[in-house]
């Protein structure tokens, strides 16, 4: 990968959506994740991002972007948009600016490196596209009239990509706007040079293009169940700690780290998924750095792990097997750790408890069991 400290991205996300109708659509579920937050995940390897946004829009994305991006407020056209991005780099020190539709979730890694490694080998202003491939006919009232040639035509998309002084300087220069930025950049006199675009960097602009969206994400779409059993005996003590949570207790659980048996069984659940072994593999109970560990470290390791592989975590469910201590009091704060641990809303996982109705050594009391369960989504 080329080195990115140089470069900024702004993701226009100010459109109202009128032609697809209904509420924006940078603001839509996709397969789980909103319009835009995907457009922006795709950048996810840029030091700058900046979201421009309708001033209407502000709050909710407050909520709903994580991440380090900045919000600036649009205007009433792209042009007014992508402008009020590139004011806020002006005197930033960046040297690259790739502007890119919000509307466009799809882009992938090799489309936008495409425009990165010509931007990194001189070229002024660079931009994806892809050649007509479908015959051009010109028509009247319905009937064919005509044959264009499709000799030289190109369907443009984003990100495009430009030396910050040049574009700023082109949309300084034509208030007025255009459709995109390389339109302004070769009314400014920049050469522009067309890297390779992609078939599924559709933007969303009319209704069947999200079904066409989501068919792309289904075919690509990598789901991973993992599962983790654990088990951990009594001895004497005043507490438990359990998915994260401290309870007093006549007893308490028996291990080489803090014996936190729900977190192990979830931790053992996502490196499951992973095809990861179990946390033995990764925390060798041989290893006395491990010896009265937080667990938190195991599980933060595991959420860590998947997200580096790409999977966000879809959701966690943790079963505790015990006559004592009493769960249900305990099963909101430790939903709540357990999400914090791994950055994920608290909606996402579940803590319950069961007995064994008195039998085998959960219902003599000898020990604490549990099972979990986690769903690990990439795509
Ligand atoms: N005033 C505007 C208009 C558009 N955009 C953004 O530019 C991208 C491409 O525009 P388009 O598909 O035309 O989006 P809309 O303007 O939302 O759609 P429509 O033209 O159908 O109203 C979108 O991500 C859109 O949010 C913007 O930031 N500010
Ligand atoms: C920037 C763009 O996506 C290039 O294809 C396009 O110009 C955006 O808007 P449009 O109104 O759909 O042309």
């Amino acid at each position: 990968m080329q080195d990115l400290s140089q470069f900024a991205v702004i993701i226009t996300a100010a459109g109202r959506g009128s032609r697809m109708g209904g509420p924006p659509k940078q603001w839509r579920d996709l397969n789980g994740k909103s319009v835009l937050a995907r457009s922006i995940a795709a950048f996810a390897q840029f030091p700058r991002i900046i979201v421009v946004l309708s001033p209407d829009d502000m709050g909710r994305a407050i909520d709903e972007l994580s991440g380090p991006v900045t919000l600036v407020a649009g205007g009433a056209t792209r042009s007014d948009s992508v402008r009020a991005g590139l004011e806020v780099l002006d005197g930033s020190g960046i040297r690259h600016v790739l502007i890119h539709d919000g509307a466009r979730p799809l882009v992938s890694p090799q489309v936008i490196a495409g425009v990165v490694s010509a931007l990194a080998q001189g070229a002024d202003a660079a931009a994806p596209a892809l050649p007509v491939s479908d015959a051009l006919w010109r028509s009247e009232d319905g009937r064919v009239t005509g044959l264009q040639s499709r000799d030289g035509l190109f369907r443009a998309q984003t990100p495009q990509g430009f030396s910050l002084d040049a574009i700023l300087a082109a949309h300084r220069a034509f208030p007025e706007g255009a459709a995109d930025d390389v339109e302004l950049a070769r009314r400014a006199g920049h050469e522009v040079v067309i890297t390779a675009g992609a078939e599924d960097n559709l933007k969303l602009t009319y209704g069947p293009d999200f079904d066409r969206a989501r068919r792309i994400l289904g075919d690509a779409m990598d789901i991973r169940l993992g599962n983790g059993f654990d088990v951990h005996a009594f001895e004497d003590g005043d507490h438990v700690t359990l998915c994260g949570v401290r309870i007093a207790h006549d007893r308490t659980l028996k291990g080489h780290s803090d014996a936190d048996v729900g977190m192990h069984a979830l931790t053992d659940a996502i490196y499951g998924a992973l095809a990861e072994g179990d946390i033995g593999r990764h925390f060798p109970p041989s290893d006395p750095q491990w010896k009265g560990a937080d667990s938190a470290v195991f599980l933060a390791h595991a959420g860590d792990l998947a997200r580096s592989r790409g999977f966000s975590i879809g959701n966690a469910d943790v079963t505790l097997i015990c006559e004592a201590p009493k769960i249900g009091p305990h099963a909101g704060d430790m939903q709540s750790r357990l999400a914090e641990i791994l950055g994920i809303e608290a909606a996402r996982i579940s803590v319950k408890a069961t007995t064994s109705e008195r039998l085998g050594f959960t219902g003599r009391g000898e020990g604490i069991a549990a099972i979990a369960t986690a769903t690990l989504m990439k795509g």
